[in-house]
């Protein structure tokens, strides 16, 4: 059984991918935080942007096997070719496994998971994984396509992650996490502090949520 908050069609806003067009599944649930408002303080990970509590999103639900939910996510992409989907949540490493990732595959799906990097991938692996590591959470995964952070946090500056292997580096300046779509400014002094940070640090560099920017899901 998974069990997913909401699925769509979009462009990815963040990271390598940006741009490309994806079906985004968004499962239900986090290892770092339950969701509610009430908890965010004392949450591991505490400026969380995204609702990811219950079924009730756009072709949000509970499917019984894999193939049901690929099957659901191929309906949402339009043709056979460059198919991309991008799994998120939530944790999308709580609930994604071999199974649904063959199961997409089968449809010809590359493979993406947003995942906070405190759970291991499927053995089987998937086409492209992005780690954003949260404040105090133990980082279990040491190899990965982009490490995206959010910059800053107190608890998980970039030094941490030296010995995490990646292609690609990512700061992400921090949103308020209640900004409306049409509030998210990046002139900000956070998106200055991550500036700053990559002029001095070239290794990484800067990722913005262009789908803020831009006003779309
Ligand atoms: C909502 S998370 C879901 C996937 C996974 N749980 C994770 O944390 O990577 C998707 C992406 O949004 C980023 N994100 C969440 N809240 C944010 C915020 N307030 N500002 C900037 N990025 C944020 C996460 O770091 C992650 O890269
Ligand atoms: N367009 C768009 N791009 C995204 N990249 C990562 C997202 C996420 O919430 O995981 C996201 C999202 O929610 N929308
Ligand atoms: S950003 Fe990711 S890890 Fe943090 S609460 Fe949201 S879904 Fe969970
Ligand atoms: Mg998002």
């Amino acid at each position: 059984m998974y069990t997913v908050k909401e699925m769509f069609y979009t462009l990815q806003g963040e990271g390598a991918h940006t741009g490309r067009a994806a079906v985004f599944l968004r499962f239900t649930g986090c290892n770092l935080w339950s969701g509610l408002e009430k908890h965010r303080a004392e949450a591991i990970c505490s400026f969380c942007d995204t609702d990811f509590v219950g079924t009730d999103g756009v072709n949000g639900g509970k499917f019984k096997t894999a193939s049901e939910l690929a099957e659901a996510v191929a309906k949402l992409f339009p043709g056979e070719k460059n198919r991309f989907v991008v799994c998120t949540g939530g944790e999308p490493l709580l609930q994604l496994d071999n199974e649904l990732v063959s199961a997409l595959r089968e449809r010809n799906f590359e493979v993406a998971v947003e995942s906070n990097g405190t759970i291991r991938p499927p053995s089987g692996g998937v086409d492209w994984l992005c780690i954003s590591p949260k404040g105090t959470a133990e980082v279990v995964v040491t190899h990965c396509d982009e490490l995206k952070l959010v910059f800053p946090q107190a608890d998980a500056m970039p030094d941490r992650f030296a010995g995490i292997k990646a292609q690609l580096r990512y700061l992400t300046p921090m949103a308020d996490p209640h900004a409306g779509m049409d509030e998210v400014i990046y002139r900000n002094t956070t998106t200055q502090q991550t500036i700053q940070y990559c002029l001095d640090h070239p290794q990484w560099q800067l990722n913005l949520q262009s789908h803020k920017v831009i006003n779309i899901a």
